[in-house]
């Protein structure tokens, strides 16, 4: 499966512990739920949370939400318990928190394929610690990697960076990731944006992220969810270009030319190969009914 082949403009984080939330997002217009047992449940919650999880993924109703489980780390007392719970779930994919070398997603690899139910589970890895941004080419390449997932709260803590609204001080791992993903032919999902009532510092966090060539952005809060949306979308501006790129090459091509020239700019076989992308994916969003 091409699982850049869909949208994923927005993935939201839902604490496991919270079941009025497991709920609500059964009717939220996001494209991946990251169902997480790990940082946003408090350790005296965690078994709750486990139990809580187990029976929200076995009632269903998340339609074609992305069903991802964000797991403790192996080395806390709540790992083990976690990932032999999740091989009972067989959710779309399993997210490892604070990955920082390849060993660690093989070691869930070999898991998972030992677990009857999770031979299509996929494994998608938050990059967060300075080992796991140095690591990334590795990480992304291991087997049944689908996602690096940026943890910029951890990886700001670990480097010890200031908080920046141009986020100059993480643009080299951010940047480091995506390469890191894009040669594997993997997703890359920008981190959270903790102000979640501010809208205005959410989108241009987003059209960052989205000029980076982020494929979406993780949100914590269902008021996040339309701007990431709408960011991480094709615009329709973007849209009509891809047509009319595509219908100059087309007409280039019938009279045996390699080039188009359009707007004054030329069009050869890779912007028609991005434009092709582009209604592709609009074409995606479209369908998923969602906005
Ligand atoms: C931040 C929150 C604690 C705010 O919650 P709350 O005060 O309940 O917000 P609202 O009253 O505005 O909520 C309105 C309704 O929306 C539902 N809700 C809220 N949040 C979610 C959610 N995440 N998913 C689904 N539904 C949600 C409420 O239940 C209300 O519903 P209703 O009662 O029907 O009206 C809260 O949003 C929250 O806990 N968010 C998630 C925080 C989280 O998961 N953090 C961990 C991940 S971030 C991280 O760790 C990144 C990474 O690791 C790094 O290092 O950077
Ligand atoms: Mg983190």
């Amino acid at each position: 499966m091409d699982i850049t082949a869909r949208p994923w403009r927005s993935a939201l984080y839902i604490p496991a512990s919270r079941a009025r939330a497991l709920d609500k997002a059964r009717s939220l217009p996001v494209d991946a739920i990251l169902f997480d047992l790990e940082d946003a449940v408090a350790p005296s919650e965690k078994d709750a949370a486990r139990i809580t999880l187990r029976e929200a993924l076995a009632q269903g109703g998340y339609g074609a939400r992305s069903r991802i489980v964000r797991v403790n780390g192996a080395a806390t007392p709540w790992g083990a318990a976690d990932l032999e719970a999740v091989t009972d779930m067989a959710p779309d994919a399993v997210l490892v928190p604070k990955v920082s070398h390849a060993h660690e997603i093989t070691r869930i690899a070999d898991r998972l394929a030992a677990a009857p139910g999770c031979a299509e589970t996929g494994i998608w890895a938050m990059i967060e610690t300075p080992g796991g941004v140095l690591n990334a080419p590795d990480i992304a390449a291991a087997p049944r990697m689908q996602a690096l997932v940026m943890g910029t709260n951890d990886l700001g803590k670990e480097l010890g960076c200031r908080g920046r609204p141009d986020r100059l001080p993480l643009m080299a791992s951010l940047q480091a990731c995506l390469l890191a993903a894009r040669a594997a032919g993997i997703l890359c999902l920008d981190g959270v944006y903790n102000a979640f009532r501010d809208e205005d510092g959410l989108r241009a966090e987003c059209e960052q992220g989205r000029d980076l060539g982020m494929d979406g952005k993780t949100v914590i809060h269902p008021g996040q969810i339309a701007i990431a949306n709408v960011v991480f979308a094709p615009t329709g501006a973007e849209i009509d270009l891809a047509r009319r790129q595509i219908a100059a090459y087309e007409a280039a091509a019938a009279q045996g030319q390699g080039i188009a020239v359009l707007d004054g700019r030329i069009v050869e076989g890779l912007h028609v190969a991005t434009a092709r992308a582009t209604l592709a994916k609009a074409a995606a969003i479209a369908s998923r009914g969602t906005e």
